[in-house]
C-alpha cells in the first residue's frame, strides 16, 4: 500500500544576512535530507531537542516555508511543485494545529467566524448551514454550540486548543500536523487534548504528524517514532521498539532524560550531555559526535547514513552495539512518568465509560 503522505530529502537551509549589502554570510541547516512515509490513519511522532528543526520540518509539509530542496507528496499530489491556488486548495487536505492557539487563532474573530471560513472558503458549507456545521464541529470537539459566539481570550487554554483542533478539523483533512499541541497545557488537560485527538483519528481516519519533545505523550500516541538530530532522521522505528530497544546513542540519551523533573519531584534524569551544536556549522562526521559516548575515530570524520538494522532504520556506525548494551529504556518508569501514564489513561477510560 502507498503511503499517504511522502517526504523526499526535504532540506530547510535559512540564509544568514549580514551588513548594510545583506550579503549572505552562512546558512542555518534546519533540515536536511529528511525523508519518512505516513500511512493513512497513522501517527508518525517527530521528536528531538529544542532547536533540532521539528517545527521547520512541520511547516515545510505545508510550504508555509518554501523548502530548499526535496518533495513533500500526499496522496500522489506533490506539494512542493503545486502553483499557488492549487496550494491553497491542497492545504484543505493538510492542516496543522500549532502549540500556542492563541498565536494561531485571530483575536478579533469569534470562534463562529474562525470556523466558518475554512467552511465557506472550500463549499463545505453554504451561508444557509454554516451555523448548523460550525455547532456540529464544536461538539465534535468536546465543545458546546453557544462557544461559536464567544472570542479566544474568553476560553481556557485547553478550551482554545479544542478550537484549534476544530479549525484544522473544519475541512475534513486526510493528514494533520500536531506541532507540540500539548507542550503548553496542564498534565491533566494535555491528556484531553490527546484523546481528543486519538477519537478524531478513529473517527475520521486522519493521519498525524506528531512533533514533540515529551516522550511520554509520543509513547502514548504514536504508531512509529522519527527521531531528529539537527535537522537530520538519526533513527525511525515503531514505537515499541524504538522504546524497547533504542539502536541510536542519541534516542537512548533522549529517553534517559525523560521524564522532565518538577520541581519539588525526586528525578531519575540523565540530561542529555553538552549542548545542541550550531546549525550554522554542524559537526562533520556524525554530527552527534561531540557528545556521544560511544564514539570513535570513524564517527568524526565518516557520516553514518541511515540503514536497516531489525526493523529500526538508524544512522550509527555502531548501532548493533548500543541495542546490546543495557538500555535506559529498560529500567522501570519513574514516579513521575508512571503517574502521568496513569493520567492518560483514566481519561481515556472516563471517555469510554458514559456514566463516568
Ligand atoms: N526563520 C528562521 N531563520 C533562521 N533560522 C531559523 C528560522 N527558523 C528556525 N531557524 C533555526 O533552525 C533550527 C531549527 O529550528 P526549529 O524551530 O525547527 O527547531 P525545533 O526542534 O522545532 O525547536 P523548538 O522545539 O524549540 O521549536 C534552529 O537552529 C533555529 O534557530
Amino acid at each position: 500500500m502507498s503511503a499517504l503522505l511522502e517526504v523526499r530529502n526535504l532540506t530547510k537551509h535559512f540564509p544568514v544576512r549580514r551588513g548594510v549589502l545583506r550579503r549572505t554570510v552562512g546558512h542555518v541547516q534546519a533540515v536536511t535530507d529528511v525523508s519518512f512515509d505516513v500511512h493513512a490513519g497513522e501517527t508518525l511522532a517527530v521528536v528531538g531537542e529544542s532547536g533540532c528543526g521539528k517545527s521547520t520540518i512541520g511547516r515545510a509539509l505545508l510550504r508555509l516555508i518554501a523548502p530548499t530542496a526535496g518533495t513533500v507528496t500526499l496522496d500522489g499530489t506533490e506539494v512542493t511543485a503545486l502553483p499557488d491556488p492549487a496550494l491553497r486548495e491542497m492545504r484543505r487536505h493538510m492542516q496543522i494545529i500549532f502549540q500556542d492557539p492563541f498565536g494561531s487563532l485571530n483575536p478579533r474573530m469569534s470562534v463562529a467566524e474562525t470556523l466558518a471560513e475554512p467552511l465557506l472558503l472550500h463549499g463545505l458549507a453554504t451561508s444557509a448551514n454554516v451555523r448548523q456545521k460550525v455547532a456540529e464541529l464544536l461538539e465534535t470537539c468536546g465543545l458546546q454550540p453557544w462557544h461559536a459566539a464567544r472570542f479566544p481570550h474568553e476560553f481556557s487554554g485547553g478550551q482554545r486548543q479544542r478550537v484549534g483542533v476544530a479549525r484544522a478539523l473544519a475541512t475534513r483533512p486526510r493528514l494533520i500536523v500536531c506541532d507540540e499541541p500539548v507542550s503548553a497545557l496542564d498534565v491533566s488537560v494535555q491528556a484531553q487534548i490527546v484523546n481528543l485527538l486519538q477519537d478524531l483519528q478513529a473517527s475520521f481516519g486522519i493521519a498525524y504528524v506528531f512533533i514533540s519533545h515529551d516522550l511520554a505523550v509520543v509513547r502514548h500516541m504514536a504508531d512509529r517514532v522519527a527521531v531528529v538530530y539537527l535537522g537530520r532522521v538519526v533513527e525511525e522505528a515503531p514505537t515499541a521498539t524504538l522504546f524497547a530497544t533504542p539502536r541510536h546513542p542519541y534516542t537512548r540519551s533522549l529517553i534517559a532524560a525523560a521524564p522532565r523533573p518538577d520541581p519539588g519531584l525526586r528525578s531519575d534524569r540523565q540530561p542529555v550531555r553538552g549542548d545542541l551544536p550550531s546549525a550554522l556549522a554542524p559537526p562533520p562526521g556524525c554530527a552527534f559526535h561531540p557528545r556521544c559516548p560511544m564514539a570513535e575515530a570513524r564517527c568524526r570524520t565518516e557520516r553514518p547514513a541511515l540503514r536497516a538494522v531489525g526493523g529500526t532504520s538508524v544512522a550509527c556506525h555502531f548501532a548493533e552495539a548500543v541495542a546490546e548494551s543495557t538500555t535506559p529504556a529498560e529500567r522501570p518508569p519513574s514516579d513521575r512518568l508512571r503517574r502521568r501514564l496513569d493520567i492518560l489513561q483514566a481519561a481515556r477510560e472516563s471517555r469510554e465509560d458514559p456514566h463516568a
